[in-house]
């Protein structure tokens, strides 16, 4: 009998890299949308899901996190993971259940393709690779962070606006402007929360205009706990590149800006929003978190490096700055190869994964002495730079991504983080598995610093000074507790629970554990400080999900209070969202002669 592909022979619809025939649907036949990484796009709740050994009794709260899962197949074939539409999941755990809700996040390029039944956004961060119905639209997939923040969750994507979901229901509400206060049109998926004040701190890159135009303008402000915004400043960077997370002290403001460069002229011709530059230094820059002015940026250089995930960053006694972040030695984006190039390296993935990304800590001397400088992408602005250039005060080869800490210790010194981490001398399983979708990512870390490069109390009175600091490449750096999946898993970032009064670090770490051989996922549950005893509880998910970015754990009596507080009735009342076309919409519109509407 024939088999009935052969009765129905499928028509690929891609042809030169364009998507020529959207229906019928198939996605491309591309590492980008295979083994882990075929789109899902399941919405839905399950109920009550299957549990291997115990989940501890004194977790209740909800796990967010959120990833790229693409609607349509994309209008270009060679499309990335990076520009799939945000899809939300939320594990709900209490009295030892979990139960799962996942939804998409309605955006108006969600509400636009749903309407088509296809894509209409084009390449990843490049407008001009749009449907023409499209433009003007704000193109945002807030696919990369959610965050709880004053009874919603935000979803978040550097291009663009935050999309406001109820933190229970997982529905959209709309784009939020924080009530009217911020109408840039870009912001970052990585705020920060000072624990000590309730504060927001929060930037965007490429702000200046409309978010496509390779501004060089940097904005950071500070939101105060009752959502007011009480600090904001704007600063000059070097050039057009990415900002993709931050560091904070109770001080400082520390932006790492990495040697990824936009060009508008690419993105015209149809081509890549950034191109790694292997020649350009990776910049850091440092402002005040309070009353800054745009010439009170000092930014500090370094030699080239990529950088990752902000694990922690403080002020020493010395009144120095103490960042640690992993940093690449090449490109982890091989899908934005340098200029020149004109496609991704085929074995780039394969590439990733030779990449050493030590955890790396840097001091800056927020005093130090600096000298404007002008350069091509800024024009005529001051660009204010430290005289000296700086170099890893510390070095910890973990070779992770994803660092976390337990985020009650955000600003302040900690002496925990926990990475994704890849060791390739493990065991893998290629013939089960293909090539390790995303990274491989084969086991989780918890990483201790030891007394000597741990900066609190006595500790940080005796040694915090600069040469003490930047001592000991070789030495034990500290203590490194790790678990291995197994030859046919990986996993995702990890989350910190912290246990009620419990001190730094002590609580539990959950993440997704992907079954690269049965493409499914496990929600994982560890004793943060003895990640080698393995799991406490392993949640099974009857379903593949995609490969995320970032989650946030809620505590339910945070979602508890903050929905009485959202009531009609309550003390805030129901949020609101933007009500009004961020300002570069609105000038398009009258440049084109044309209406934007605040919801499609
Ligand atoms: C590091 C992650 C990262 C950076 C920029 C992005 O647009 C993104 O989308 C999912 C992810
Ligand atoms: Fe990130």
């Amino acid at each position: 009998m024939a088999h009935i592909h052969d009765l129905a022979p499928s028509i690929y619809p891609y042809t030169n890299n364009r998507l020529t025939s959207p229906t019928p649907v198939q996605f491309p036949r591309t590492a980008a949308f295979s083994s882990m990484n075929k789109p899902s796009r399941f919405e839905g709740d399950i109920l009550s899901l299957e549990v291997t050994g115990t989940i501890p009794s004194d977790i209740k709260g909800t796990f967010f996190r959120v990833q790229p899962d693409h609607r349509f197949p994309p209008l270009f074939e060679d499309d990335i993971h990076f520009n799939g539409d945000g899809s939300v999941t939320a594990i709900r755990i209490a009295d030892g259940h979990a139960d799962l809700r996942q939804r998409y996040v309605h955006t108006e390029r969600f509400k636009l393709e749903t309407r088509a039944r296809r894509s209409l956004f084009g390449r990843y961060r490049n407008p001009w690779t749009d449907h023409e119905s499209v433009r003007g639209v704000i193109r945002t997939a807030s696919n990369t962070n959610v965050v709880f923040w004053r009874g919603v969750l935000l979803a978040m994507k550097e291009d663009g606006p935050p999309y406001a979901m109820d933190p229970v229901t997982l529905e959209t509400l709309g784009r939020y402007d924080f009530e009217g206060q911020i109408k840039s049109p870009t912001f970052t998926a990585h705020p920060k929360f000072d624990p000590a004040t309730g504060e927001m701190v929060c930037f965007a890159y490429e702000a200046g205009g409309d978010g496509s135009d390779g501004s060089v303008d940097v904005a950071v402000w500070t939101f105060d706990r009752d959502g007011k915004k009480t600090e904001e400043c704007w600063y000059k960077a070097p050039f057009a590149g990415m900002i993709h997370d931050c560091g904070i002290t109770e001080n400082w403001v520390v932006l790492p800006l990495t040697p990824l460069k936009m060009d508008v002229e690419r993105l015209k011709r149809g081509g890549n929003k950034f191109a790694w530059d292997p020649n350009e230094d990776q910049w850091y820059g440092v402002v005040p978190r309070k009353g800054a002015k745009p010439e009170d940026i000092i930014w500090f250089r370094a030699d080239n490096g990529f950088h990752g995930h902000v694990a922690g960053c403080y002020e020493l006694p010395s009144g120095e700055i103490a960042l640690d972040l992993t940093v690449a030695d090449g490109n982890v984006f091989f899908f934005f190869p340098p200029d020149g190039g004109n496609s991704a390296p085929p074995d780039g993935v394969a590439k990733r994964n030779r990449l050493s990304s030590p955890t790396t800590r840097w001091i800056f001397d927020p005093r130090a002495k600096k000298s404007s400088i002008r350069t091509a992408a800024a024009g005529d602005a001051d660009i204010w730079v430290a005289d000296e250039r700086v170099t890893p005060a510390v070095r910890w080869e973990t070779n992770g991504e994803f660092s976390r800490i337990d985020d009650r210790y955000t600003t302040k010194p900690y002496r925990h983080f926990w990475q994704a981490v890849v060791d390739p001398s493990r065991p893998y399983d290629f013939e089960k598995c293909g090539p390790p979708a995303g990274g491989l990512f084969n086991c989780l870390g918890h990483y201790t610093w030891s007394d000597e490069h741990y900066h609190a109390g006595d500790a940080a009175q005796k040694n915090g000074t600069r040469d003490e600091v930047a001592v000991e490449h070789e030495g034990k750096v500290g203590v490194e507790d790790v678990y291995f999946a197994g030859p046919t898993m990986t996993f995702q970032e990890p989350t910190f629970i912290p246990r009620e009064g419990g001190g730094e670090g002590e609580g539990y770490l959950i993440a997704l554990l992907n079954h690269l051989d049965q493409l499914r996922n496990d929600v994982v549950i560890f004793d943060a400080q003895h990640l080698n005893k393995g799991p406490l509880a392993v949640i099974h998910l009857p379903l593949k999900l995609k490969l995320g970015l970032h989650g946030n754990w809620v505590d339910q009596r945070d979602i508890d209070d903050w929905k009485q507080r959202r009531a009609e009735d309550g003390d805030v009342g129901p949020v609101k969202v933007a009500t009004e076309p961020l300002p570069w919409q609105k000038k398009w519109a009258e440049v084109n002669g044309v209406e934007v509407k605040v919801d499609v």
